[in-house]
């Protein structure tokens, strides 16, 4: 049984501009579940009744929150039920790991119908909250409280945008972070902490060019904070995934990192923001609990 599940509201309108074009995408295969969600935050109690019902494949129509929020309340109800991911955000990052064109909704439909092959994906956690893409620290998270208020753009010059007016305003956060020796710097301020679970985030920039989604490894890449025009440059590189062996700019794989704040800090989990409760945050790997729907080559 295959469902479709679809944010009206991702891409900012964009979803529901799409749904005449997937529901005929889908229908002229004999695929003809479709649900809407109704809020933010709908996904989960929709993914409980997916697998109440018996749903095999839950097609997810969305961008990055929307696949995150799924993904994750798919994984956790371990149930063997597989995802399927259709492009209708503004970002769309976690598709650009998998093989199938989440941005071609002909080719999907007809993928999806074909059976396409099953793939077991990492997903990963900030302490007990579970994401797909990546959870950002520092600059990230002001980029996306300035995104918020950001109503006239569309697609990635949203995040750019927000991310140039950020620029020399940030002051910077203090973290210690442990879990993987060379990491294992003294407390300071840093510009920006990602880790990735997937190659990119922010719809245009590739910030773990070297990251898999299933290799049990999240993706430490972290900015170390310096003069603000050396920023500018940084961002650039960012865009181009040629940030990384600046010498400003450390990476490392690893399967679990613990950070250490001065005081309990706010992140981002896909495009949603979080406070924690603790100044000592873990971030770990989730490997393989994530079943997907990809195409075979
Ligand atoms: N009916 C709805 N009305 C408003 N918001 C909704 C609705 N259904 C889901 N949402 C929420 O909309 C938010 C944005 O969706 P999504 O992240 O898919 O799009 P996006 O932000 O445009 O794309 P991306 O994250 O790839 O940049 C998600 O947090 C999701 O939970």
């Amino acid at each position: 049984m295959i469902r479709v599940l679809w944010n009206p509201a991702s891409g900012r309108g964009r979803g529901a501009l799409l749904f005449p074009r997937l529901r005929a995408a889908f229908e002229a295969h004999g695929l003809r579940d479709f649900v809407q969600s109704q809020r933010e935050g709908d996904e989960a109690r929709l993914v409980r009744e997916a697998i109440a019902d018996g749903v095999q494949t839950l097609v997810v129509a969305g961008g990055d929150g929307t696949w995150g929020k799924s993904a994750v309340a798919l994984a956790q109800a371990g149930a063997p039920a597989r995802m399927a991911f259709v492009a209708a955000g503004t970002g769309n990052d976690f598709a650009k790991n998998l093989r199938a064109p989440a941005t071609d909704v002909e080719a999907m439909a007809a993928l999806i119908a074909s059976g396409g092959v099953e793939r077991r994906v990492d997903l990963g956690r900030v302490d007990g909250n579970w994401f797909a893409n990546v959870a950002g620290f520092g600059f990230d998270v002001e980029v996306l409280m300035a995104t918020k208020g950001s109503r006239l753009l569309r697609g990635p010059a949203v995040y750019v945008a927000a991310a140039l007016g950020q620029l020399f305003s940030f002051g910077g956060i203090p973290v210690r972070i442990g879990g993987v020796a060379s990491l294992f710097a003294p407390r300071r301020n840093r510009l920006m902490l990602v880790f990735a679970n997937g190659k990119e985030f922010g719809g245009a920039f590739k910030i773990a060019p070297m990251a898999r989604v299933d290799d049990g490894k999240l993706d430490a890449v972290v900015f170390e904070d310096g003069i603000k025009l050396g920023r500018v440059a940084l961002l650039a590189r960012a865009l181009g995934g040629t940030h990384i062996g600046h010498p400003k700019v450390f990476h490392k794989a690893g399967a679990e990192f613990e950070l250490e704040f001065d005081s309990p800090p706010a992140y981002e989990l896909d495009g949603d923001l979080h406070l924690a409760p603790s100044r000592v945050v873990t971030v770990a790997s989730l490997p393989g609990v994530l079943r997907v729907l990809d195409s075979p080559t």
